[in-house]
């Protein structure tokens, strides 16, 4: 009798990961007809970015980027997760304005062989080992190394559970488990559906005896880590602290990610009014992000909020201009630059030769 609760306790358990891996990773939206109401409450961030960039006036913006799904494309195979050239100079650019950081559930090491910039802050293994810039804008010596590990004290663990469930998933085709040195993801995507109950069963089993970890699923993904109270949220909150504004009123972060686990870092703003979230999703999901965008070729243009404010502040400066509040604007993203159409025509950019010509 014991051992059938256990069984469908754990069958249950099984098939709620398996409906949630299937509805955090769906092609195509599963109700159509929930999409306008969706899109209602969670505009396109591009087309309210005029409102952004008025809501972030006077504030320090600090960028948290997810990498899978955010700054890289979902790809089939997690070592080929590229991200374009074009996106590593964006981010290049955007960190010589504002502090970035990257917030992902890989290994520190592996998002930053993926992104490779000295100047960004990294939280990898979800936010449980958090490492500073090695390298300011104005090239001064920064906090190099390790700020923070959470978990520290789960390595020897999550070794020996790694070697384990290599071990044992090995028979399911297309079953691939990584390490991520605090976490560790059992990936789904090249399984065939009918093979996920079985392959979800087995990690089951081997985290049944390991009651310090814990099961999340992510994107087609069950990733293992350490029952601790630290998540991407918390994560976003030390950076901000070690920045210097913890409970300040002078910064605007603003974070973008894809997936569940960057509801945590979504909830700790909204439950703040701190910044903003944008989910990247093309289809409705629950979440505590305020804005969205389609994919990882829509978040260039959302970080590039610094230069349109700057834009705003010359605009609203320039005695050219007859009206002290422009409305709204149309903003184009060209050549890695923000354009604005303004209500009084006039078409600007960020070039030094076009501010010349529209104001000096
Ligand atoms: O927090 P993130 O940076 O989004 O990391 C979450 C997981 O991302 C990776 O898996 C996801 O992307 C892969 C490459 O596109 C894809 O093959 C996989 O199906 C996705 O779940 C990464 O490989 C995992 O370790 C991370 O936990």
């Amino acid at each position: 009798m014991i051992m059938k609760t256990l069984l469908s306790k754990g069958d249950a358990k099984v098939n709620t990961f398996i409906d949630s891996m299937r509805a955090s990773s769906p092609t195509r939206p599963e109700n159509q007809d929930q999409t306008p109401t969706w899109i209602f409450y969670h505009p396109s961030a591009l087309k309210m970015f005029d409102e952004i960039v008025y809501n972030s006036r006077g504030k320090q913006i600090v960028t948290f980027l997810d990498y899978d799904g955010t700054l890289s494309p979902i790809v089939s195979d997690p070592d080929k997760a590229f991200m374009t050239e074009k996106m590593r100079a964006t981010l290049k650019d955007i960190a010589m304005h504002f502090p970035t950081a990257i917030v992902s559930g890989r290994s520190v090491d592996k998002v930053y062989n993926f992104v490779q910039l000295k100047e960004l802050y990294y939280a990898g293994s979800h936010g449980m080992d958090i490492r500073g810039p090695t390298k300011s804008r104005s090239h001064k010596k920064m906090n190099e190394g390790v700020l923070f590990q959470a978990a520290s004290q789960f390595l020897p663990m999550m070794n020996e559970v790694y070697k384990i469930l290599v071990e044992k998933t090995k028979s399911v085709k297309g079953a691939m488990v990584e390490t991520n040195k605090f976490c560790l993801s059992v990936h789904f995507r090249c399984v065939d559906e009918k093979n996920w109950a079985a392959l979800a069963e087995k990690v089951r089993l081997v985290l049944n005896e390991y009651p310090k970890l814990r099961i999340t699923q992510g994107r087609k993904v069950l990733e293992i880590k350490p029952s601790i109270k630290w998540d991407k949220g918390k994560a976003l909150e030390f950076v901000l602290e070690s920045l210097g504004y913890n409970n300040s009123n002078n910064v605007f972060p603003i974070y973008i990610g894809d997936d569940r686990t960057d509801e945590d870092a979504f909830k700790v703003l909204s439950s703040r009014s701190l910044g903003i979230g944008i989910l990247v999703s093309q289809i409705p999901k629950e979440t505590n992000a305020s804005y969205t965008l389609q994919d990882p070729s829509e978040v260039g243009p959302i970080i590039f909020l610094n230069q349109a404010r700057l834009v705003r502040m010359m605009i609203t400066r320039s005695e050219r201009c007859p009206i002290p509040y422009l409305g709204p604007m149309t903003y184009y993203y060209i050549n890695k630059r923000i354009f604005l159409k303004t209500k009084c025509n006039i078409f600007i950019g960020l070039r030094q030769r076009t501010r010349q010509r529209l104001f000096i």
